[in-house]
């Protein structure tokens, strides 16, 4: 899976796998997740936690690069996302307020464009 931010406001990543492969963007390097303990939760925050909190909450860049030949690797994710009538919007924020569907359908209509997802970066004030 390439390079993203989720845009949820979070995500819920259960790992029932031994093999790892997420890896988050840190520090600009590219750093592993460990696989937890079985049963282990792990929670991202999304693009929607970034906008409602004016940047003070980060949606971290992560991909998933699963070697070759490690074995199957399962992983269940729950997205929570804002109804599409919410209106996405933070005091003194880079970001000009917006709804939860235009956002949707700016991200569909870039992925159409350009093949990937421009996000957040669309909806900062000029
Ligand atoms: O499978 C994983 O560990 C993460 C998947 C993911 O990043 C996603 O579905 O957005
Ligand atoms: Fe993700």
């Amino acid at each position: 899976m390439e390079a993203h931010t989720d845009s949820s406001v979070l995500s819920v990543i259960g790992q029932e796998d031994l093999v790892g492969g997420l890896q988050v963007l840190h520090d600009g390097a590219w750093r592993d997740v460990a696989p937890g303990a079985p049963g282990t939760l792990l929670v991202n925050l999304g693009d929607m936690a970034r906008a409602i909190s004016g940047d003070a909450w980060r949606s971290v860049r992560h991909r998933v690069a699963a070697s070759r030949g490690a074995g199957a690797r399962l992983s269940l994710c729950y997205f929570a996302f804002p109804r599409d009538v919410a209106v996405i919007a933070c005091d003194g924020s880079r970001y000009r307020p917006f709804t939860h569907a235009e956002f949707r359908e700016q991200v569909k209509a870039d992925i159409k464009a350009t093949g990937s997802k421009i996000g957040l970066e669309r909806f900062l004030r000029h």
